[in-house]
């Protein structure tokens, strides 16, 4: 399953246009703050395909029915990029539990490169349903490889994979790898550089929200 927000036409265009544009991005304020105006839409977007049961609240004055979500998704969150999207899914799922992940590139002199996962920080998540936030899905090796760690350790329930951009090519490889994931993007970009950074993209993802990297 793939979900693409900028399908439709909404005011998510306008914070992804920001986030792309190369004058604006520059203001890390609103580039983070847009990323996380962005989560809180795919939160509310993944929200509709969980299983809901008929409920009651009592008002002062009365009963309201109502369907509330039967699941309490774990938010997980690859370092650093992700953490404004993380924040924008915290925003309404505001009862989860999250996990951490730190990884990154190791280019060879090749430049060709590897991801190394240097640590986990999750809680048990047997059962659960576990949405894995990324910012960038670019070859999609960081999100499956971490992924795969996740889904050796634990009896993962659901998988949803969430990225604000995601390259054509990264979406095959998390569907080669991972097909039984659900995959909530804004957007899909066709190419690539020969570094796997995302065209048109935005960028550096981490870089625009938290600053270059020494
Ligand atoms: O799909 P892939 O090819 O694996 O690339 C995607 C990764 O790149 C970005 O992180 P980045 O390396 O920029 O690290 P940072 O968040 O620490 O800046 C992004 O947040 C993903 O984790
Ligand atoms: O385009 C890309 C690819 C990986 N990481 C980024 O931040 N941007």
């Amino acid at each position: 399953m793939l979900f693409v927000l900028n399908q439709t036409n909404s005011i998510a265009n306008q914070f992804l246009a920001e986030m792309r544009d190369a004058n604006s991005q520059q203001d890390k304020f609103r580039f983070r703050k847009n990323e996380e105006r962005l989560g809180e839409i795919l939160a509310y977007e993944v929200s509709k395909s969980f299983s809901y049961t008929a409920s009651e609240v009592t008002t002062p004055l009365g009963i309201a029915n109502i369907n509330l979500p039967d699941v309490q998704p774990v938010l997980a969150t690859i370092l650093r990029a992700g953490l404004p999207l993380h924040q924008g899914f915290m925003n309404f799922f505001d009862q989860s539990d999250s996990a951490f992940v730190t990884a990154c590139r190791k280019v060879k002199k090749s430049g060709n490169f590897t991801i190394q996962v240097d640590h986990i920080s999750t809680p048990n998540l047997d059962g659960k349903t576990l949405i894995m936030i990324d910012t960038m899905l670019a070859t999609g090796q960081s999100l499956v490889l971490v992924c795969k760690e996740l889904m050796a350790q634990y009896k993962i329930a659901d998988l949803h994979i969430v990225s604000v951009i995601a390259s054509m090519e990264g979406i095959a490889h998390v569907r080669a790898n991972l097909p039984k994931a659900k995959v909530w993007v804004c957007a899909v970009d066709e190419e690539m550089t020969s570094k796997s950074y995302i065209v048109p993209g935005l960028g550096d993802a981490g870089d625009l929200a938290f600053g270059e990297k020494a």
